[in-house]
């Protein structure tokens, strides 16, 4: 006789095949920052990340257990309530979870898929724009360097210029070039951004809206 046992997945299993994903927050708002600054946009915040940069300004999120599993399913349920067809993914660093799933879902559903990450893990999902911010805390994955649309180095010491211009090398000559001030040295490192972008006229400077429209 046949025995046929059926084993319901995990809820690790189901993370792995990037099915449910632990979501910190997820609101409607303008996005701040980059090439869609001003765009609204529905964000999706995943928990987790091993980063570990000193000045990050949501490190609440580090901790992936600290915030509820939800199926792919809820999470565009939730998306399509707003009437913005922009969906930004961020972290946490997104790209520790497979975003393969999400993505298309959000695709069929006719959403525009834009991505925050590191680049700290192998990439995935389909995006339509990539934005890239290295850090030095955690070296970025090979995958990450053909994928990005955008390079957005966040300059917090006069050396971050330096690590600025070496990821500029390693990716697309299409890619767009960022520097933005790390918020809590913003008085001090935006005229010399400024004069930077001045005299290397590759690069744009991305500031953070939000924060100056008290927005989340
Ligand atoms: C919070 S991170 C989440 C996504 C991903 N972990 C990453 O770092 O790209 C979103 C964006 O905010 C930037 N960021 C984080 N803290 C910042 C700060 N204090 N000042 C300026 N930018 C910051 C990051 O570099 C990144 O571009
Ligand atoms: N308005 C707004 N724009 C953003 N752009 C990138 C953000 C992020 O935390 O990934 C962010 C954010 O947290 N809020
Ligand atoms: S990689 Fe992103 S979320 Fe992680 S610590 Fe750095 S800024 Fe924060
Ligand atoms: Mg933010």
């Amino acid at each position: 006789m046949n025995t046929l046992e059926l084993v319901a997945p995990t809820t690790q299993e189901l993370i792995a095949a990037g099915l449910q994903l632990p979501i910190m927050e997820a609101f409607y708002t303008i996005q701040g920052e980059g090439r869609f600054t001003g765009h609204p946009a529905y964000f999706i915040r995943l928990g987790g990340c091993d980063v570990g940069c000193v000045w990050c300004d949501v490190k609440d999120s580090w901790e992936a257990a600290k915030w509820p599993v939800l199926s792919i399913e809820k999470i565009v349920e939730d998306a399509l309530a707003f009437p913005g067809r922009l969906a930004v993914i961020t972290g946490g660093e997104p790209l520790m979870y497979n975003l393969g799933p999400l993505t298309k879902l959000l695709k069929e559903k006719g959403f525009t898929t834009n991505i925050e990450t590191s680049g700290a893990h192998p990439f995935s999902g389909d995006f339509d724009w990539v934005c890239f911010s290295p850090k030095k805390f955690k070296k970025p994955h090979p995958s990450i360097y053909v994928e990005a649309d955008e390079l957005k180095v966040v300059i917090y010491n006069k050396s971050d210029f330096d690590f600025a211009e070496d990821h500029a090398k390693l990716v697309n000559s299409d890619c767009e070039l960022r520097l933005q001030p790390e918020w809590s040295k913003a008085a001090k490192f935006t005229p010399e951004i400024i004069e930077y972008v001045k005299n290397h006229p590759t690069w744009k400077i991305s500031l953070q809206t939000h924060k100056f429209m008290d927005i989340p």
